[in-house]
């Protein structure tokens, strides 16, 4: 029979097999007992079939028996084999019933059986074995269960701890993670500290420097309020302004008080750039100062808190660069040591007269006055003298006009008068007279009283000049002709006047190139020994030949040259190229003649003057014991210092010294004791005097008389005749020059002399 079925749920399922049970009443027996144990029992025919039940349900036991065999021959011992070789079914206990317990016990053994039944079954033994079968295999596989849940457990328990381990680990590695995380904040929190501690202490420091940049600053400075309050000040805005710090802190002190009330459309408009741009570009304006007194600043200013509406502003004294353009302006029109106008000025003012009496049909006359014997005065005192007698000379001078005329100086001793005159020229001699009187009067400056006088020249417009420049240029050459007519007067402009002063002005030009056209040449005049009649001495006197033209006078031309400075490079040229005749003259047996030549002042004092006359001598080849230099008494007066040292390196160097036109100066003997001069040159116009006035003559006599006393050798000038020649002899002058002998000639003819002179020596 088979029966598929489970396991029962109460008792256990057992698998019988092997006996025909109806043959069988020990196992009809048995299955009955069996399932009234509760237990369901299955029967199979044979071992085989039990084997294919027990794949569809395993059983908890199987009860074979050993002989019976199946179709395929298979006996119970094999089946229980084949039960124990199932990998499913090789735990279900196999109980083998045999009718030969004692033989087939081995075998039973052998194939796996848990156990055997002898047959027939003894129910209750069989039923005893089998209880302890199913509990064994109920125990059995309970063990199993238990030892699956315990491998289950162990490993869940791995999973879990591997899990944790992985957790762990995980949150190892996340602390290590925060660990980091939390010492790289800490490290950056730190740095933070010290960065903004270091940057509190900065702005501290700034803050300090910045207040002490304010309160000690040399620039006022003030903070201001949305509503122009002035909140505080540094004390350069105190002083600046005259407030005080409790005027600022009682709020005192605002824009408005600062700002005269002319400037509000201008502080308006700083104001509003304030406003869009934060700061505004400095300007100038006013502040009144608390006394309400004005100050010219500079002021700047720039908003420090735009949301507090409030800033600084930066104020500039300008008091100082104020007076500074305000001097400077003055300076630029004013003559400086007087205060007068000065020609900028008196140009401007004169062009208005002169527009004006264009207009009115008037004159207006212009006066150059040129002070007498002013530089003698500045050359002897001192310029402080000078300058104080300029200054009284300027006070005179505005005592001689009225109001509306101007009164000028152009510099040095010149001063301009420009009258306009409303009634006609009548008056102009007048006041011209009345400026001579009053400089006429005694000077005292410091301990000096000094006597001057004015040279005048007067222009009238429009006669002498419709315009400025011109009426200044003949008012010059007017006063040029009033100093030519012996000083202390005053001369008109005239036509005549006009002419000579262009005649001067071409050869001022003509005179420019004259020495690079080579027109210059030198004469030679002898000077000789009264007694023998010898020429011991040249004097070297310039000439002027143009082509086409006369031959100008010294007299006329030098003077230009001194004036335009021209002297000094034809001062050379004649030093150097009389040195150079000198030099022939001695290589052609003269051995003993000297040279003279004729200084001006202005080469006596140009720098390095000694060099260039060593240099003239050095290039010449001349000994300069043979040089004999000729200086006027002008020379010596002027800044006397000087002069003694420079005539004290020429006569030191060898160089003969010759006071020229002696007697038309100063004539002092006590400044001739001072230089080293060696010999008086007696003026001509006192040896032409000689015989014809009593004066001259007594003069030369006394001129002889007074250089023999000071032994100092003596020439007269200008020797003309034989009477003069005696009258120097018989009083005591060695040597002599002048036309008597011979006029000034050329180089030739002076050689020509020196022949006859050394043939005569030879005859005699
Ligand atoms: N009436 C008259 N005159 C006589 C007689 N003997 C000579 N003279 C003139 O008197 C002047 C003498 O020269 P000075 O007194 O030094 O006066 C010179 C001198 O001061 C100056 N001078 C001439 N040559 C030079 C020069 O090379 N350099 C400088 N700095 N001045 C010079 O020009 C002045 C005039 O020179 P010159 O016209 O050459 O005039 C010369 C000469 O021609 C005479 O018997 N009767």
């Amino acid at each position: 029979m088979t029966e598929a079925a489970g396991p029962s749920d109460s008792g256990h399922l057992i698998l019988m097999a092997g006996a025909d049970l109806p043959d069988a009443p020990d196992l009809t027996a048995l299955r009955h007992a069996l399932e009234c144990r509760g237990h369901r029992v299955l029967v199979a025919p044979d071992g085989e079939q039990a084997l294919r039940q027990a794949g569809l349900a395993v059983p908890d036991l199987v009860l074979l028996d050993a002989a019976q065999r199946g179709p395929d021959g298979l006996d119970g011992f094999t089946a229980c084999r084949a039960f124990k070789d199932d990998e499913r079914l090789h735990k279900v206990p196999v109980l083998l019933m045999t009718e030969h317990p004692r033989a087939d016990a081995t075998r039973c053994l052998q194939s796996g059986a848990a156990d055997h039944l002898a047959r027939p079954l003894e129910p209750d033994a069989a039923l005893a074995r089998i209880d302890t079968l199913l509990s064994l295999h109920a125990a059995r596989r309970r063990l199993d269960e238990l030892e699956a849940a315990l491998q289950h457990e162990s490993a869940l328990r791995r999973q879990i701890e591997s899990y944790l381990q992985h957790a762990y680990e995980m949150l190892e590695e996340r602390v290590a993670q925060r660990t980091e995380q939390l010492a790289h904040a800490n490290a950056m929190l730190t740095a933070e500290i010290s960065e903004r501690a270091r940057v509190e202490e900065n702005l501290r420091r700034s803050e300090v420097r910045m207040r002490r940049l304010v309160e000690a600053n040399i620039i006022a400075i003030y903070f201001w309020s949305v509503d122009g309050l002035v909140v505080e000040a540094n004390d350069a805005f105190l002083r600046l302004l005259g407030y005080n710090q409790e005027d600022v802190k009682q709020g005192r002190v605002r824009w408005d008080t600062l700002t005269p009330p002319e400037y509000g459309e201008i502080s308006e408009r700083a104001w509003s750039e304030l406003r869009t741009s934060g700061s505004f570009a400095p300007y100038e304006k006013e502040y009144l100062r608390k006394d309400g007194s004005r100050v010219p600043i500079l002021v700047g200013g720039t908003v420090i808190s735009k949301r507090q509406q409030s800033g600084v502003a930066f104020v500039l004294d300008l008091t100082e660069r104020k007076q500074a353009e305000e001097r400077i302006r003055y300076m630029a029109d004013h003559d400086v040591l007087t205060g007068l106008p000065n020609r900028v000025l008196l140009q401007d003012r004169l062009q208005q007269a002169l527009s004006h009496a264009a207009r009115t049909h008037t004159l207006v006359a212009l006066m150059f006055i040129d002070l007498d014997y002013f530089k003698h005065i500045n050359d002897s005192l001192g310029h402080q003298v000078g300058d104080s007698l300029l200054r009284d000379v300027a006070r005179r001078l505005l005592h001689c006009v009225r109001e509306g005329d101007s009164v000028a100086r152009l510099g040095g001793d010149e001063f301009v008068l420009a009258l306009p005159l409303v009634g006609g020229g009548q008056d102009v001699a007048l006041v011209a007279q009345k400026v001579l009187d009053a400089l006429d009067a005694p000077f005292h400056c410091g301990d000096h009283e000094l006597h001057v006088s004015g040279s005048i020249g007067i222009s009238m417009y429009p006669d002498d000049g419709k315009d400025v420049a011109t009426l200044m240029r003949t008012a010059d050459t007017a006063m040029y002709y009033a100093k030519e007519k012996g000083r202390g007067n005053f001369q008109f402009f005239t036509q005549s006047l006009n002419r000579a002063a262009q005649r001067r002005h071409q050869l001022t030009i003509a005179l420019r190139h004259a020495l690079n056209r080579n027109e210059f040449v030198l004469y030679y005049q002898p000077q000789v020994d009264l007694e023998s009649g010898a020429i011991f001495a040249a004097e070297a006197l310039l000439r002027w030949k143009r082509e086409g033209e006369a031959p100008v006078g010294c007299n006329e031309f030098i003077t230009i040259a001194e004036e335009t400075g021209l002297i000094l490079p034809i001062g050379e040229w004649v030093l150097r190229e009389a040195c150079k005749q000198l030099r022939q003259w001695h290589e052609s047996g003269f051995g003993g003649l000297t040279m003279a030549v004729n200084l001006s002042p202005r080469q006596f004092f140009q720098p390095n003057f000694e060099q260039m006359v060593r240099d003239a001598l050095d290039d010449a080849g001349v000994p300069p014991n043979r040089l004999d230099l000729e200086i006027t008494e002008g020379i010596l007066m002027q800044r006397t210092e000087d002069n003694v040292a420079t005539l004290k390196i020429l006569s030191d160097m060898g160089i003969k010294l010759s006071i020229d036109d002696f007697g038309t100066g100063y004539s002092s003997l006590a400044y001739l004791q001072r230089f080293p001069v060696d010999a008086l040159k007696i003026d001509r116009s006192f040896v032409s005097g000689i015989g014809q006035d009593s004066n001259d003559t007594a003069l030369v006599a006394a001129i002889i008389s007074m250089a023999n006393s000071l032994r100092l050798k003596v020439l007269a000038e200008g020797v003309e005749t034989n009477e003069q020649r005696c009258f120097l002899q018989s009083h005591g002058c060695p040597s002599g020059q002048g036309f008597y002998y011979s006029a000034p000639v050329s180089a030739e003819e002076f050689t020509e002399m020196l022949l006859r002179q050394s043939r005569r020596t030879i005859d005699a």
